[in-house]
């Protein structure tokens, strides 16, 4: 289990209507834009969803700012951020349709930040259209050096795997580590830094609408993820007057400009647009407390929604520790083929379908309906064991689930450690019908 007080810097919940100051009197009150702001700041709207989105999905900020933000930004250039690929990137020579299983990616000995340190593994969809999503690894080994991003393309969820970061966007400071996710709205600049030193870890790069909690159906008010678990983080400025690049990453592209000055300036904001951190050890799990094995839709911690009901351009899915209970149950996932194509990260610890091979820092991706299921070894042990309660425990594996096929990047099929036998973890499978009904 996880804190539950919320620890300074942060505020609680979901999407609320946060407002919050670093200096005093900075808000102004009652109004978003005054004739002067106190202080000498600009106001400067941040808006998430279009001006006429419902009222009950309409997402902005009020920033107040040393600069506005057109001061930070200039003529931009073209850079290389060779390995940060986007959809649509359908390599005719490289063969997607499959099971795919890698190693984890090692860390380099070279500096290199979060954004050169960004590998992309798979692509879906198409950035121009803003359907589908990005799935990446990231290594780093160095600190963003007075150098910050934005991705105008896409919202960003990071799931560390190895190491903290810190993350200081314009409206404050997230430090994350293993166990927790953060969230990143689109169009928010930050800049990433490595307190104790290297960091490996998970993107999903979300080119569609934002991650939302999913409804909870006949669940009710509670559990899974809670609101109140959620943290966003206080204001907090930097007031930094020394040379500068940003990056911004725009339909695939990525530009850079050079500032005099950082632009994390913003000293007070209110608004419900805004990033976000959650430990993931808060998420209560509701499984089967009789027999059979749901559908992992009971583990959605955020869902973004696709504009069809129930198909999710992508969900976030955890497994996370829990009790097995179930009676005259195959307990592990079923065997499938899904419409949806699963990709999955171990964050630490062992997954029960595949309690061989897919190791801490390891990820896998089984494509739209294409077949997958526990390996021989979790079937053998599942399906003879004596099913007293048994307690899953030191284990934190995700899934990102998406509704569209997924195409591999150069590097994950060439570079990184692809396991090649992957395959042979189901060719114990052997055929047991014989015409009796109990051929065990
Ligand atoms: O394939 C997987 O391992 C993920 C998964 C887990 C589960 O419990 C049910 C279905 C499913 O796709
Ligand atoms: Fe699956």
């Amino acid at each position: 289990m996880a804190a539950t007080s919320t620890p300074a810097g942060y505020m609680p919940g979901f999407g609320n209507d946060f407002e919050t100051e670093a200096l005093p009197g900075a808000l102004p009150e009652g109004q978003n834009s005054p004739q002067r702001c106190a202080y000498g700041l600009y106001a400067e709207q941040l808006s998430g969803t279009p001006f006429t989105a419902p009222s009950h999905q309409n997402e902005r900020t009020w920033c107040y700012r040393i600069r506005p933000s057109v001061r930070h930004t200039g003529r931009f250039s073209r850079i290389p951020v060779p390995y940060w690929r986007t959809a649509p990137a359908i390599d005719p020579d490289i063969q997607s349709l499959g099971q795919f299983r890698w190693d984890p990616l090692p860390l380099p000995d070279a500096p290199q930040d979060f954004l050169d340190g960004i590998r992309t593994m798979t692509t879906a969809g198409d950035v121009n259209t803003q359907v589908g999503l990005a799935i990446h690894a990231y290594l780093a080994t160095a600190d963003m050096q007075d150098r910050f991003f934005y991705s105008a393309d896409s919202e960003l969820l990071l799931v560390p795997q190895e190491g903290r970061l810190r993350i200081d966007t314009e409206l404050g400071r997230i430090d994350l580590e293993p166990l927790e996710i953060a969230v990143l709205p689109r169009g928010m600049v930050f800049r990433v830094t490595l307190p104790d030193g290297p960091a490996r870890g998970f993107i999903c790069e979300n080119y569609g609408a934002k991650f939302t909690l999913p409804g909870r159906g006949p669940i009710g008010a509670n559990c899974l993820a809670n609101p109140r678990d959620f943290r966003t983080p206080e204001a907090r400025f930097e007031e930094v007057d020394r040379s500068c690049q940003l990056v911004v990453k725009w339909c695939g592209e990525f530009h850079a400009t050079d500032l005099p000055h950082s632009p994390l300036d913003v000293v007070a904001w209110h608004g419900n647009y805004a990033p976000c951190k959650y430990d993931l050890r808060s998420f209560s799990p509701v499984g089967a407390i009789l027999f059979d094995h749901p559908d992992p839709s009971i583990f959605t911690v955020l869902t973004a929604p696709s504009g069809v009901e129930g198909t999710a351009n992508i969900d976030f899915v955890i497994f996370p520790e829990r009790w097995l209970p179930a009676e005259n149950t195959f307990r592990p996932p079923w065997y499938h083929k899904n419409i949806m194509s699963e990709f999955m990260g171990n964050v630490h610890g062992i997954y029960d379908a595949k309690p061989e091979g897919f190791v801490p820092g390891g990820m896998s991706l089984h494509n739209m309906m294409l077949p997958h299921g526990p390996d021989t070894d979790a079937f053998e042990k599942a399906s003879t064991e004596d099913l007293k309660p048994v307690k899953l425990t030191d284990t934190m594996s995700f899934m990102f689930e998406t509704r569209f096929p997924q195409h591999l990047t150069p590097f994950a099929a060439g570079e990184a450690p692809l396991q090649d036998r992957y395959l042979d973890c189901w060719t114990g499978l052997k055929k047991r019908f014989d015409g009796t009904p109990d051929p065990w």
